[in-house]
């Protein structure tokens, strides 16, 4: 048994959008204003055969809430051999360039690293992990390929989506989360508008916040900032019943409630959202079957 090799072609990279719209609406929980804006997004995208620029994303929120999950779930749809596609690269900042000293070395390599990819095939998918611990010198060197650029050399650069994750800004959307709990008002009431604001003053004006000397967003080089919101007690119980379900295990709520218990939920008093999101779940598990 030999397998195919993949090419840069539609036997291998084929969006479904009906398939990101079930996976957003059944396998993401808790995150309605993620789920709308990336199908919205990433769907107008990949149905333009000329776009005039790559698709750039921000994901924003607290640990554990979803954001590598969710650009798994994009991956999935565009491309047959899902995460594991040679077209999918997941690009930790830290973990890849852990010496600050180096950065100069780091700039040539990302710059080649990018630029091979996406000659390789330009339907390309980068997901940059912990963006805001990324220098600024690195930043930088991304810039050029996020915008208008027709043939920036030679390289068809405009089809590649780039998708920025951290936790930058977590904070502030977590407190507006809260402020409708609070206030009574449902979850889902909550838009884009009542979040982005806040969202990108917080992230780029910062003092904290390691995006905050980027011109990515006065540039207009990200097209979307997307917030993740932090995850109910109900929303960690559906994580604990899909990872059962994920390691073949019965489904088995009070061993998930036992695991909630020994977690710590804010605000303290009431403990409606956790702290870690769905993070600890896959690992705990074991210990509480
Ligand atoms: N909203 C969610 N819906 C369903 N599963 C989730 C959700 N959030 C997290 N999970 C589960 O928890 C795991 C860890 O979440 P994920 O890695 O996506 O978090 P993250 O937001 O990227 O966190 P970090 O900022 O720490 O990298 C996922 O693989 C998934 O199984």
């Amino acid at each position: 048994f030999r397998e195919e090799r993949e090419d840069c072609n539609e036997k291998w990279i084929n969006f479904s959008k009906y398939g990101l719209k079930y996976d957003l609406e059944t396998k993401l929980y808790g995150q309605h204003v993620a789920a709308q804006v990336i199908l919205k997004t990433v769907t107008g995208f990949m149905n333009n055969e000329n776009p005039k620029k790559p698709l750039v994303l921000s994901f924003h929120g607290s640990t554990g809430t979803g954001k590598t999950f969710a650009s798994q779930l994009i991956a999935k749809n565009i491309y047959k051999k899902k995460t594991i596609s040679s077209f999918v690269h997941l690009f930790s900042v830290t973990a890849h360039f852990p010496h600050k000293e180096k950065i100069d070395t780091y700039k040539t390599q990302l710059q080649e690293w990018i630029r091979g990819n996406v000659s390789n095939c330009p339907r390309s998918m980068f997901i940059f992990d912990e963006m805001d611990k990324m220098h600024p010198g690195l930043i930088d060197i991304i810039k050029p390929y996020l915008d208008f650029s027709d043939n920036l050399d030679r390289v068809l650069y405009k089809k590649a989506i780039f998708i920025f994750l951290s936790d930058a800004g977590g904070v502030k959307i977590n407190e507006v989360t809260m402020k409708f709990w609070r206030d009574g008002r449902e979850r889902e009431e909550i838009q884009l508008k009542d979040i982005e604001k806040e969202l990108s003053q917080s992230v780029f004006n910062n003092e904290d916040s390691g995006l905050r000397h980027t011109s990515l967003i006065d540039k207009k080089l990200v097209d979307f900032f997307v917030p993740f919101l932090p995850l109910e007690y109900k929303h960690f119980i559906q994580c604990g019943l899909a990872e059962m379900a994920r390691q073949g295990l019965p489904p088995d709520n009070s061993a998930i409630k036992r695991l909630a218990d020994e977690l710590t939920f804010f605000p303290k008093e009431e403990r409606v959202f956790s702290d870690q999101g769905c993070k600890l779940i896959a690992n705990k598990l074991p210990f509480f079957i």
